[in-house]
């Protein structure tokens, strides 16, 4: 049997953010509010003879959705790492869809990379490294900060070494995907930048509520929400459902009475649970 070393990271539901831009990736990131969630991505690494990632997605049964190969983040994780490496990705929900799985991946793969070849890395260099990859190939800002813990997230300083804090409701999350967005679109482009600038809210949310009006209002002002979103966005508020837009994807999340029902007109609701804990090695199978 092939040394495999496999571990978890959450996913990131960002609510609203706003860009910081450093000098250099490190000082390079984002402030913001989001959800840690549970439904994250499983790396699996063993030694090979070249950088192989292959990334797969199942459904909650298991059942192979899709299989890719390449993934220029974790790609570039693995070379300035220099290991030679197959790694393999998996994940449920739908990939560039504002789930902040490519933050997801590249935490995972590093942590498995590091136990597979005894790397001594600790969480902190991890973190550091995936928030590189995804500031160099555009792919995020604040999703590996919030992903090192989990629960509801308010970040007050850039990069995953900022300010954080983070309260851990009990409650249900729904979500619904209508396909992805591209971040690098967005976060590259300096006019949207500007205008999600001046949507940003001030201060932390303290309370699940909170955190929903906050982000909502922010998706109003932002300038980011796609007519097939803003129908799901205004059914929500007919209804009064606590909802907003997944940043960045076509998509929705909610909570409480109703959310599930009001979705369920628009596509498949997806059940998502917010995380208690960040990203983690699962096991060395020898
Ligand atoms: N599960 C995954 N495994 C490996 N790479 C991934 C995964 N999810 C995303 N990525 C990488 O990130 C890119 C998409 O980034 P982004 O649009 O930020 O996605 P997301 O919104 O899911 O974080 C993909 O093209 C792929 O290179
Ligand atoms: C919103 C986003 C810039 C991208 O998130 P995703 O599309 O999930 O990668 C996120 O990283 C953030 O800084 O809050």
């Amino acid at each position: 049997m092939v040394r495999t070393a496999v571990a978890f990271s959450p996913g990131h539901i960002s609510g609203y953010f706003m860009k910081v831009a450093g000098e250099s990736p490190a000082t390079t990131g984002s402030l913001g509010a989001g959800i840690v969630i549970e439904e994250g991505v499983v790396a699996s690494a063993s030694a090979a003879e070249t950088i192989e990632v292959v990334v797969g997605r199942r459904d909650t049964e298991g059942a192979v959705l899709s299989e890719a190969s390449g993934s220029p983040p974790v790609e570039y994780a693995l070379e300035r790492l220099d290991v030679s490496a197959r790694v393999e990705t998996r994940c449920s929900l739908p990939i560039g869809a504002g789930f902040g799985l490519s933050a997801a991946a590249l935490l995972a793969s590093i942590t498995a990379v590091d136990a597979l070849f005894d790397l001594g890395m600790d969480r902190r260099g991890i973190a550091a490294l995936a928030h590189e990859a995804e500031v160099v190939h555009s792919t995020g800002l604040g999703d590996v900060a919030a992903c090192q813990g989990g629960g509801i997230v308010c970040r007050t300083t850039p990069g995953p070494g900022g300010e954080i804090r983070r309260f851990y409701p009990e409650e249900a999350i729904w979500a619904v995907s209508f396909g992805p967005l591209p971040t690098p679109e967005v976060i590259g482009s300096q006019a949207q930048i500007e205008r999600i600038a001046a949507a940003f809210p001030e201060g932390c949310p303290s309370d699940l509520p909170e955190f929903f009006r906050l982000s909502r209002a922010f998706a109003g002002r932002s300038g980011l929400v796609p007519p097939e979103v803003g129908a799901v966005l205004a059914a929500c508020d007919a209804a009064g459902v606590r909802a907003s837009m997944t940043m960045l994807g076509r998509g929705a999340f909610a909570t409480g009475d109703g959310a599930e029902e009001v979705f369920s007109r628009f596509a498949p609701p997806i059940p998502l649970h917010i995380a208690r804990e960040g990203f983690r090695l699962l096991e060395v199978r020898a």
